[in-house]
Protein backbone atom coordinates (compact mmCIF):
# COMPACT_ATOMS: atom_id res chain seq x y z
CA UNK A 1 0.00 0.00 0.00
CA UNK A 2 1.10 3.72 -0.80
CA UNK A 3 0.40 6.55 2.08
CA UNK A 4 0.71 10.28 0.98
CA UNK A 5 0.70 12.39 3.68
CA UNK A 6 0.15 16.11 3.49
CA UNK A 7 3.09 16.01 0.41
CA UNK A 8 4.08 19.17 -0.96
CA UNK A 9 6.74 20.40 -3.26
CA UNK A 10 7.85 23.86 -4.10
CA UNK A 11 10.41 24.16 -6.40
CA UNK A 12 13.68 26.69 -6.01
CA UNK A 13 12.54 29.00 -8.77
CA UNK A 14 9.35 29.60 -6.46
CA UNK A 15 6.90 27.20 -8.13
CA UNK A 16 4.53 25.82 -5.50
CA UNK A 17 3.91 22.72 -7.55
CA UNK A 18 1.89 20.22 -4.67
CA UNK A 19 0.16 21.30 -1.74
CA UNK A 20 -0.68 19.10 0.84
CA UNK A 21 -1.61 16.00 -1.34
CA UNK A 22 -3.21 13.08 0.95
CA UNK A 23 -4.44 9.86 -0.16
CA UNK A 24 -4.02 6.53 -0.24
CA UNK A 25 -3.71 3.56 -2.78
CA UNK A 26 -4.73 -0.03 -1.72
CA UNK A 27 -3.03 -2.92 -3.34
CA UNK A 28 -4.27 -3.50 -7.02
CA UNK A 29 -5.91 -0.41 -7.26
CA UNK A 30 -5.72 1.44 -10.57
CA UNK A 31 -5.25 5.45 -10.00
CA UNK A 32 -5.72 7.75 -12.79
CA UNK A 33 -4.48 11.16 -12.57
CA UNK A 34 -5.68 13.86 -13.94
CA UNK A 35 -5.83 17.88 -14.65
CA UNK A 36 -4.61 20.67 -16.91
CA UNK A 37 -1.15 21.25 -17.95
CA UNK A 38 1.24 23.04 -15.03
CA UNK A 39 -1.51 21.10 -12.26
CA UNK A 40 1.69 19.18 -10.48
CA UNK A 41 0.81 15.65 -11.56
CA UNK A 42 4.21 14.75 -13.22
CA UNK A 43 5.35 16.29 -10.17
CA UNK A 44 3.36 14.17 -8.00
CA UNK A 45 4.57 11.43 -9.58
CA UNK A 46 7.96 12.36 -9.50
CA UNK A 47 7.91 12.83 -5.16
CA UNK A 48 6.90 9.27 -4.86
CA UNK A 49 10.12 7.78 -5.86
CA UNK A 50 12.23 10.98 -5.24
CA UNK A 51 13.31 11.64 -9.05
CA UNK A 52 11.97 15.22 -7.20
CA UNK A 53 12.26 15.81 -3.68
CA UNK A 54 9.27 16.56 -1.93
CA UNK A 55 9.51 19.82 0.15
CA UNK A 56 7.57 18.33 3.11
CA UNK A 57 5.11 15.57 4.15
CA UNK A 58 5.21 11.83 3.90
CA UNK A 59 5.48 9.04 1.91
CA UNK A 60 5.42 5.51 2.97
CA UNK A 61 4.98 2.61 0.43
CA UNK A 62 4.36 -0.85 2.86
CA UNK A 63 6.46 0.31 5.82
CA UNK A 64 8.75 2.10 4.51
CA UNK A 65 9.00 5.90 4.51
CA UNK A 66 10.25 7.15 1.55
CA UNK A 67 10.86 10.59 2.34
CA UNK A 68 13.56 9.83 4.90
CA UNK A 69 15.75 7.56 2.89
CA UNK A 70 19.57 7.87 2.05
CA UNK A 71 20.82 7.27 -1.61
CA UNK A 72 21.91 3.50 -0.79
CA UNK A 73 18.44 2.63 0.67
CA UNK A 74 16.63 4.97 -1.99
CA UNK A 75 18.52 2.61 -4.52
CA UNK A 76 16.71 -0.26 -2.48
CA UNK A 77 13.27 1.14 -2.27
CA UNK A 78 13.12 2.36 -6.13
CA UNK A 79 13.43 -1.30 -6.93
CA UNK A 80 10.26 -2.10 -5.28
CA UNK A 81 8.61 1.21 -7.79
CA UNK A 82 8.08 0.07 -11.29
CA UNK A 83 8.32 2.86 -14.00
CA UNK A 84 6.89 3.07 -17.27
CA UNK A 85 7.37 6.67 -19.26
CA UNK A 86 6.15 8.28 -22.05
CA UNK A 87 9.02 8.08 -24.40
CA UNK A 88 10.24 4.39 -23.40
CA UNK A 89 12.79 4.96 -22.26
CA UNK A 90 14.11 1.73 -23.71
CA UNK A 91 18.55 1.53 -24.56
CA UNK A 92 18.05 1.71 -28.23
CA UNK A 93 20.65 -0.51 -29.31
CA UNK A 94 19.95 -3.24 -27.09
CA UNK A 95 17.53 -6.24 -28.03
CA UNK A 96 13.97 -6.38 -26.53
CA UNK A 97 14.98 -9.55 -23.93
CA UNK A 98 18.17 -7.10 -22.62
CA UNK A 99 15.88 -4.40 -22.25
CA UNK A 100 13.44 -6.20 -20.25
CA UNK A 101 16.18 -8.23 -17.94
CA UNK A 102 17.38 -4.20 -17.06
CA UNK A 103 14.34 -4.39 -14.83
CA UNK A 104 16.68 -7.15 -12.51
CA UNK A 105 19.78 -4.84 -12.82
CA UNK A 106 18.91 -3.17 -9.44
CA UNK A 107 19.03 -6.69 -7.72
CA UNK A 108 21.96 -7.93 -8.78
CA UNK A 109 25.38 -7.91 -6.62
CA UNK A 110 27.66 -4.93 -8.20
CA UNK A 111 29.92 -7.85 -10.09
CA UNK A 112 26.65 -9.20 -11.34
CA UNK A 113 25.31 -6.45 -12.64
CA UNK A 114 28.27 -5.37 -14.69
CA UNK A 115 28.51 -8.19 -16.63
CA UNK A 116 24.87 -8.72 -16.82
CA UNK A 117 25.15 -12.01 -15.55
CA UNK A 118 21.40 -12.61 -15.00
CA UNK A 119 19.72 -15.91 -13.23
CA UNK A 120 17.93 -18.45 -14.77
CA UNK A 121 14.79 -17.22 -12.79
CA UNK A 122 15.25 -13.65 -14.62
CA UNK A 123 15.14 -14.58 -17.92
CA UNK A 124 12.31 -17.16 -17.77
CA UNK A 125 10.29 -14.42 -16.02
CA UNK A 126 11.76 -12.05 -18.97
CA UNK A 127 10.83 -14.78 -21.44
CA UNK A 128 7.23 -14.96 -19.58
CA UNK A 129 6.47 -11.26 -19.63
CA UNK A 130 7.24 -10.79 -23.56
CA UNK A 131 4.65 -13.54 -24.27
CA UNK A 132 2.03 -11.59 -21.88
CA UNK A 133 2.80 -8.42 -24.09
CA UNK A 134 2.40 -10.08 -27.16
CA UNK A 135 6.02 -9.82 -28.30
CA UNK A 136 7.43 -13.49 -27.71
CA UNK A 137 8.72 -13.60 -31.42
CA UNK A 138 10.39 -10.19 -30.49
CA UNK A 139 13.39 -11.30 -27.83
CA UNK A 140 16.30 -10.91 -30.23
CA UNK A 141 15.23 -7.87 -32.48
CA UNK A 142 16.50 -4.67 -31.32
CA UNK A 143 14.68 -2.01 -29.73
CA UNK A 144 15.31 0.65 -32.22
CA UNK A 145 13.18 -1.66 -34.52
CA UNK A 146 9.77 -1.52 -33.07
CA UNK A 147 7.02 0.52 -32.93
CA UNK A 148 5.56 2.49 -30.76
CA UNK A 149 3.23 0.79 -29.02
CA UNK A 150 5.76 -2.12 -28.99
CA UNK A 151 8.09 0.08 -27.33
CA UNK A 152 5.79 0.74 -24.53
CA UNK A 153 4.84 -3.36 -24.37
CA UNK A 154 8.71 -3.58 -23.69
CA UNK A 155 8.62 -0.28 -21.01
CA UNK A 156 5.84 -2.68 -19.44
CA UNK A 157 7.31 -5.35 -19.44
CA UNK A 158 10.46 -4.31 -17.82
CA UNK A 159 8.99 -2.61 -15.03
CA UNK A 160 7.20 -5.99 -14.35
CA UNK A 161 10.07 -8.09 -14.30
CA UNK A 162 11.08 -6.07 -11.45
CA UNK A 163 8.19 -7.52 -9.47
CA UNK A 164 7.43 -4.03 -8.73
CA UNK A 165 4.87 -3.01 -5.27
CA UNK A 166 3.67 -0.01 -7.31
CA UNK A 167 3.41 0.78 -10.52
CA UNK A 168 4.62 4.50 -11.50
CA UNK A 169 3.03 5.43 -15.34
CA UNK A 170 3.97 8.78 -16.62
CA UNK A 171 1.84 9.96 -19.58
CA UNK A 172 2.08 5.88 -21.32
CA UNK A 173 0.10 6.82 -24.24
CA UNK A 174 1.05 9.99 -24.95
CA UNK A 175 3.15 8.98 -28.38
CA UNK A 176 0.89 6.78 -29.63
CA UNK A 177 -2.54 6.26 -31.91
CA UNK A 178 -5.87 5.59 -30.04
CA UNK A 179 -5.63 2.47 -30.64
CA UNK A 180 -2.67 1.44 -29.19
CA UNK A 181 -3.34 3.61 -26.16
CA UNK A 182 -6.31 1.61 -25.45
CA UNK A 183 -4.38 -1.63 -25.73
CA UNK A 184 -1.61 -0.22 -23.65
CA UNK A 185 -3.76 0.78 -20.84
CA UNK A 186 -5.78 -2.69 -20.87
CA UNK A 187 -2.20 -4.34 -20.45
CA UNK A 188 -1.66 -1.97 -17.51
CA UNK A 189 -4.94 -2.92 -15.88
CA UNK A 190 -4.59 -6.31 -16.36
CA UNK A 191 -1.09 -6.42 -15.46
CA UNK A 192 -2.07 -4.76 -12.08
CA UNK A 193 -5.37 -6.90 -11.88
CA UNK A 194 -3.66 -10.04 -11.99
CA UNK A 195 -0.35 -9.18 -9.58
CA UNK A 196 -3.27 -6.86 -7.05
CA UNK A 197 -0.64 -4.33 -7.97
CA UNK A 198 -1.46 -0.40 -6.80
CA UNK A 199 -0.70 1.88 -10.07
CA UNK A 200 -1.15 5.82 -10.00
CA UNK A 201 -1.09 6.45 -13.87
CA UNK A 202 -0.20 10.15 -15.05
CA UNK A 203 -2.56 10.39 -17.97
CA UNK A 204 -4.24 13.86 -20.04
CA UNK A 205 -6.99 11.27 -21.61
CA UNK A 206 -10.13 11.82 -19.53
CA UNK A 207 -11.92 9.19 -21.39
CA UNK A 208 -8.96 6.86 -21.24
CA UNK A 209 -8.79 6.95 -17.11
CA UNK A 210 -12.27 6.88 -16.71
CA UNK A 211 -12.33 4.02 -19.00
CA UNK A 212 -9.39 1.99 -17.15
CA UNK A 213 -8.99 3.47 -13.97
CA UNK A 214 -10.82 2.27 -10.77
CA UNK A 215 -10.11 5.74 -8.86
CA UNK A 216 -9.62 9.18 -10.43
CA UNK A 217 -7.75 12.07 -8.41
CA UNK A 218 -8.09 15.45 -10.14
CA UNK A 219 -5.36 18.20 -9.86
CA UNK A 220 -5.63 21.72 -10.60
CA UNK A 221 -2.75 24.45 -9.17
CA UNK A 222 -0.81 21.71 -7.16
CA UNK A 223 -4.45 21.12 -5.26
CA UNK A 224 -6.25 17.49 -5.21
CA UNK A 225 -9.92 18.99 -6.28
CA UNK A 226 -11.31 15.24 -7.21
CA UNK A 227 -10.70 11.67 -5.63
CA UNK A 228 -13.52 9.75 -6.38
CA UNK A 229 -14.75 6.77 -8.64
CA UNK A 230 -14.46 7.35 -12.35
CA UNK A 231 -18.19 7.18 -12.58
CA UNK A 232 -18.49 10.45 -10.32
CA UNK A 233 -17.07 12.69 -13.14
CA UNK A 234 -19.39 15.10 -13.84
CA UNK A 235 -19.55 17.53 -16.09
CA UNK A 236 -19.33 19.85 -13.17
CA UNK A 237 -16.34 18.45 -11.71
CA UNK A 238 -14.49 17.83 -14.58
CA UNK A 239 -15.40 21.97 -14.83
CA UNK A 240 -14.01 22.39 -11.69
CA UNK A 241 -9.97 20.38 -12.51
CA UNK A 242 -10.09 21.96 -15.69
CA UNK A 243 -12.07 25.04 -16.12
CA UNK A 244 -14.96 25.85 -18.21
CA UNK A 245 -15.21 23.52 -21.46
CA UNK A 246 -18.27 21.86 -23.41
CA UNK A 247 -18.28 18.09 -21.97
CA UNK A 248 -20.78 16.63 -23.61
CA UNK A 249 -19.80 17.56 -26.91
CA UNK A 250 -16.40 16.62 -25.86
CA UNK A 251 -17.80 12.98 -24.80
CA UNK A 252 -19.37 13.00 -27.80
CA UNK A 253 -16.75 13.53 -30.36
CA UNK A 254 -14.05 11.22 -28.58
CA UNK A 255 -16.24 8.65 -26.69
CA UNK A 256 -18.15 6.80 -29.37
CA UNK A 257 -18.13 3.41 -28.53
CA UNK A 258 -15.73 3.68 -25.75
CA UNK A 259 -17.51 3.71 -22.34
CA UNK A 260 -18.30 1.30 -20.59
CA UNK A 261 -15.83 -1.14 -21.38
CA UNK A 262 -15.07 -4.06 -18.91
CA UNK A 263 -11.11 -3.56 -19.19
CA UNK A 264 -10.85 -7.34 -17.64
CA UNK A 265 -10.59 -10.66 -20.24
CA UNK A 266 -10.09 -8.48 -22.82
CA UNK A 267 -7.72 -10.05 -25.68
CA UNK A 268 -4.25 -8.64 -24.67
CA UNK A 269 -2.87 -9.92 -27.83
CA UNK A 270 -4.26 -7.76 -30.25
CA UNK A 271 -1.48 -6.40 -32.45
CA UNK A 272 0.59 -3.15 -31.37
N1 LIG B 1 12.04 21.55 -12.42
C1 LIG B 1 11.16 22.52 -12.19
N2 LIG B 1 11.56 23.73 -11.76
C2 LIG B 1 10.67 24.72 -11.50
N3 LIG B 1 9.34 24.59 -11.67
C3 LIG B 1 8.89 23.42 -12.12
C4 LIG B 1 9.76 22.32 -12.42
N4 LIG B 1 9.02 21.28 -12.86
C5 LIG B 1 7.73 21.71 -12.84
N5 LIG B 1 7.65 22.98 -12.41
C6 LIG B 1 6.43 23.78 -12.24
O1 LIG B 1 5.59 23.08 -11.34
C7 LIG B 1 4.23 23.14 -11.77
C8 LIG B 1 3.70 21.72 -11.98
O2 LIG B 1 4.39 21.13 -13.06
P1 LIG B 1 4.18 19.59 -13.48
O3 LIG B 1 5.13 19.32 -14.60
O4 LIG B 1 4.25 18.76 -12.28
O5 LIG B 1 2.66 19.63 -14.00
P2 LIG B 1 1.90 18.55 -14.90
O6 LIG B 1 0.51 18.52 -14.38
O7 LIG B 1 2.63 17.28 -14.94
O8 LIG B 1 1.93 19.25 -16.32
P3 LIG B 1 1.92 18.55 -17.78
O9 LIG B 1 0.61 17.84 -17.87
O10 LIG B 1 2.02 19.71 -18.71
O11 LIG B 1 3.10 17.64 -17.86
C9 LIG B 1 4.22 24.00 -13.03
O12 LIG B 1 3.92 25.32 -12.65
C10 LIG B 1 5.63 23.90 -13.54
O13 LIG B 1 5.99 25.07 -14.24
Amino acid sequence: MLKLDKVSKTYKTGDKALHHACFEVPAGQVVGLIGPSGAGKSTLIRCINRLVEPSSGSIQLGDTELTGLNRRELRRARRRIGMIFQEYALVERLTVMENVLSGRLGYLPAWRSYFRKFTGDDIAQAFSLLDKVGLADYADKRADALSGGQRQRVGIARALEQNPELLLVDEPTASLDPKTSRQIMRLIRSACQERNLPAIINIHDVLLAQQFSDRIIGLRAGEIVFDGPPDALTDDVLTTIYGDEDWTQLRGENGSGDQGEDASGVDLMESA
